[in-house]
């Protein structure tokens, strides 16, 4: 089964590596400067799962795309700014079989996909990982968080779907194929999007926020309303399967921060209306003024950055 995966960034590179170093046939669709540090480097993962590297990944640029047979599962790694253009990239590699698979967070981009090759083709992906690359290009998996969850975009299972377990099952990550992908999407959604504007709207980590006069509170009720907007989608979280989420929202001491929220401190691009503008859109009218607070210093960081 031949595989590319558009990205070799923090989530591509990592899935997509360890995918190739089990032996399993993937390319990766690279440009400009990470071509050339894949080149020199390999993809190299560090992790407290173990660290791996893989000298000569196959690599292929969008120009060497338009000569090759269409792959049998594209994986979608890039950002959501990044979509619209990956997706004329690849368009060459699309067949009339190929599955899509996209890994990235939010939703929106699942519309993206649908709207451009239809719901059959779409298997969604989410996968619940911290990793970042550094300076040299190497894949920094911060935590042991690995999972990959895919499934039918209708939910249930398929012979495509199962086919795609074994080659899916390979140290480094845990796999699993689900009959309501469209839930864990949203699930990591309120996770992902509490813990951005937690981190943004404090300005630091859960543990710094949650050591200062209200934090805790603040992380909470941030929680709450990331919450209420997935209920109002029809995937309410019950009271139980909340209480270890706000532990960890209001750990003292954790070092635990988003990407969305690294990336700022970087100033680098954000997903500010994939993953939070979009999700205010879904809101429905539950109250939700904290999620709107970070949306708006996002924007206010995306305009400055522009200037
Ligand atoms: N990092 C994390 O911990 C997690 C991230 N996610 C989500 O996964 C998605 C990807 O994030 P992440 O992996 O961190 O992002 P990165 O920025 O680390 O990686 C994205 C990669 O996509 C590449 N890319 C973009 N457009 C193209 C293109 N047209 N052709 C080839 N390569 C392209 C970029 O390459 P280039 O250098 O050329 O721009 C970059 O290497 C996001 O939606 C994010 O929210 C989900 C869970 C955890
Ligand atoms: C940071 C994030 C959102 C990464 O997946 C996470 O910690 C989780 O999914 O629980």
């Amino acid at each position: 089964m031949r595989i590319l995966t558009v990205g070799a960034g923090a989530t591509g590179g990592y899935y997509g590596g360890r995918l190739a170093i089990a032996g399993r046939d993937v390319t990766f669709l690279v440009r400009g400067k990470r071509a050339e540090q894949l080149r020199q480097k390999g993809i190299e993962i560090v992790s407290p799962l173990g660290n791996a590297k893989l000298a000569d990944p196959k690599l292929i640029s969008a120009d060497e795309l338009k000569s090759t047979v269409p792959f049998d599962v594209v994986i979608i790694s890039t950002k959501a700014y990044s979509l619209e253009a990956a997706l004329d990239d690849i368009a060459p590699a699309i067949g009339t079989e190929t599955i899509l698979l996209p890994i990235l967070n939010g939703m929106r981009h699942i519309d993206v996909l649908v709207d451009r090759y239809g719901r059959d083709r779409i298997v969604p992906g989410t996968v619940r990982i911290v990793s970042d690359m550094d300076a040299e290009g190497r894949i920094i998996q911060m935590t042991k968080l690995d999972a990959f969850t895919y499934g039918e975009l209708d939910g249930g299972r398929s012979p495509r779907t199962e086919a795609l377990l074994p080659i899916f099952s390979v140290f480094g990550f845990t796999t699993t194929l689900s009959d309501n992908v469209i839930g864990a999407l949203w699930h990591k959604w309120w996770i992902l999007s509490t813990m951005g504007a937690v981190c943004i709207v404090s300005g630091g980590t859960v543990g710094e926020t949650v050591a200062q006069p209200y934090g805790a509170e603040t992380a909470e009720a941030i929680l709450r309303e990331s919450v209420s907007i997935a209920a109002a989608n029809g995937f309410p979280v019950d009271e139980a399967a909340l209480a270890p989420h706000i532990h960890r929202m209001t750990e003292p001491g954790s070092t635990l921060t988003s990407s969305m929220y690294r990336d700022m401190t970087k100033g680098y691009p954000v997903e500010a209306d994939h993953i939070l503008g979009d999700m205010l859109a879904r809101a429905k009218g539950a109250p939700v003024p904290l999620l709107k607070g970070a949306y708006v210093r996002l924007k206010v960081y995306e305009a400055n950055r522009q200037k």
